[in-house]
């Protein structure tokens, strides 16, 4: 089985196996799953970096129930949850994907390409934030009906001040990771080391968001935790 069993908030690793292989990989699009064993063959270990096969059936899906038409994503890595989003979208679909690392995108392009739905993707090779305030200084306000956030954790709740100008009232902003491999529950001094950081950068933005009264939430225990933010103001 591919690394998605490592960073998963299902501590059981045959239940892992049964959703990933008995359900969510034999309706996996092909072109997803020719990027996910693309992705596990160059990066190994590194590979778990990629939103799991059930996590994508899921956005997948409530892409298409939102009608969603005009994306935003942070975090694009080799595309497994951009090339997700794009099969989702309309013929006329919009994305704009942004990450600080063009070549893991390059890795995954042939994919989206033989896919036929690269027309759907602008990639900006760039830090988050300077791009969410230049669509801001634009006039994108409202413009976006989903953004998804799978980046540097340090700056989830920066992100998400921009994110709720640029996402319309009734849109949707996911954050990946808000269970960060279940360290969130754990007390700090049993933590690894390597995941302390982002374990109190995610708790911050989980306080942060169970506060804040212009979203509606949901906190799905999918993949490494999938927090849904509503926009309801
Ligand atoms: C967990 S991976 C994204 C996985 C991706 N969503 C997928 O399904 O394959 C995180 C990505 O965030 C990018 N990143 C890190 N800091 C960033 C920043 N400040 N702005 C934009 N992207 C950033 C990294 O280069 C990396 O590709």
């Amino acid at each position: 089985m591919a690394d998605d069993s490592k960073k998963n908030i299902l501590q059981c690793p045959a239940l892992l196996q049964y959703i990933l292989e008995e359900n969510s990989y034999p309706r996996e699009h092909e072109q997803l799953k020719e990027l996910r064993e693309t992705t596990l063959e160059t990066f190994k270990y590194w590979s778990l970096m990629s939103v799991p096969a059930d996590q994508g059936l899921f956005l997948s899906m409530l892409l298409k129930l939102m009608n969603a038409k005009k994306t935003l994503e942070i975090g694009v890595f080799t595309g497994y949850s951009l090339l997700t989003t794009a099969l989702a979208l309309p013929a006329d679909g919009q994305i704009i994907a942004v990450d600080v690392n063009r070549d893991s995108f390059e890795i995954g392009l042939p994919f989206i390409k033989k896919a036929g739905v690269d027309h759907k993707i602008n990639f900006v090779e760039s830090h988050g934030m300077p791009v969410l305030n230049d669509l801001l200084n634009d006039g994108k306000e409202g413009e976006f009906d989903f953004a998804f956030v799978d980046a540097n954790k340090d700056e989830y709740i920066k992100y998400h001040e921009l994110l709720l100008k640029l996402v319309k009232i009734g849109g949707i902003i996911a954050y990946d990771n808000t269970l960060w491999f279940g360290t969130v529950a754990q007390s700090d001094d049993v933590v690894e080391e390597k995941l302390k950081a982002s374990r109190g950068h995610t708790r911050e933005l989980n306080a942060f968001l169970v506060n804040d009264s212009r979203v509606e939430i949901a906190l799905l225990s999918v993949g490494d935790g999938l927090t849904l933010c509503r926009r309801i103001k």
